[in-house]
């Protein structure tokens, strides 16, 4: 037996606490993990590409692909839908590639019924002020929609106690060790279950 399942990662964090990039600095890094696509009815911010940062879709098509059955999750996020498809992601994990579903805590909370082997991580900014400050640094979205951002944050941020791991993004470097340590561990975790199995096949076989 050398084929091993990947493993299913939920990350989530306040709207700018750093995920986006911190997932972006772990993949430039383990090439061999992916990132689920989310589909959203939300705009395209500039920069942005259509397919590798989300699927942008109108409501309608969301709502129709949504009766349809096609997605695992979806939810409301700050007046736009968000969901992850269904298709290509078991097919990801029994090529055994980890993937990392980027989705809030109602997304995750979803998952974990439906996926209970999965793993969560929660990242923090290292206070209110400094998430206000990387929104307005970011410099993608108006003054409004910050502040909604900013309200939204506290209850998404509230949430951070159902997740099995939780990464402070303060230093970007030591969060990015954080978060590689904890890929790292269940790859090796992976690696040894997949050893123990390939042992009991073998004296099962004689
Ligand atoms: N449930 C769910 N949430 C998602 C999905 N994709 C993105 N989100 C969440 O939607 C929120 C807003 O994402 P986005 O518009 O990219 O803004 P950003 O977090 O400020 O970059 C974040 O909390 C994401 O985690 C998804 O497929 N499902
Ligand atoms: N540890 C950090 N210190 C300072 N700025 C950071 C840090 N991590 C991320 N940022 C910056 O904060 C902003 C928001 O990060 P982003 O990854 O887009 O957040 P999210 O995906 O959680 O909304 C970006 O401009 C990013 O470069």
């Amino acid at each position: 037996m050398n084929h091993s399942t990947g493993t299913l990662y939920i990350i989530s964090a306040p709207s700018g606490a750093g995920k986006t990039s911190l997932v972006k600095a772990l993949i430039d890094a383990d090439s061999s993990i992916r990132v689920s696509v989310s589909h959203t009815t939300r705009a395209m911010r500039p920069g942005e590409v259509n397919g590798v940062n989300y699927h942008f879709v109108e409501r309608e098509e969301f709502v129709k692909m949504s009766e349809h059955g096609d997605f695992l999750e979806r939810a409301e996020v700050f007046g736009n839908l968000y969901g992850t498809s269904q298709s290509h992601l078991q097919q990801t994990l029994d090529q055994g590639h980890d993937l990392i579903l980027e989705i809030d805590w109602q997304g995750a909370e979803q998952v974990r019924k439906l996926m209970p082997q999965a793993r969560s991580i929660f990242i923090l900014p290292p206070s209110q002020h400094a998430l206000r400050q990387r929104l307005t640094n970011r410099g993608q979205d108006s003054d409004e929609i910050i502040e909604g951002r900013m309200r939204e944050a506290v209850s998404e941020m509230s949430h951070y106690v159902d997740y099995d791991y939780l990464i402070i993004n303060d230093d970007f470097a030591h969060a990015l060790d954080d978060l590689k340590a904890i890929f790292r561990a269940n790859q090796l975790h992976q690696k040894r279950q997949q050893q123990r199995h390939g042992k009991l096949l073998a004296e099962l076989l004689g």
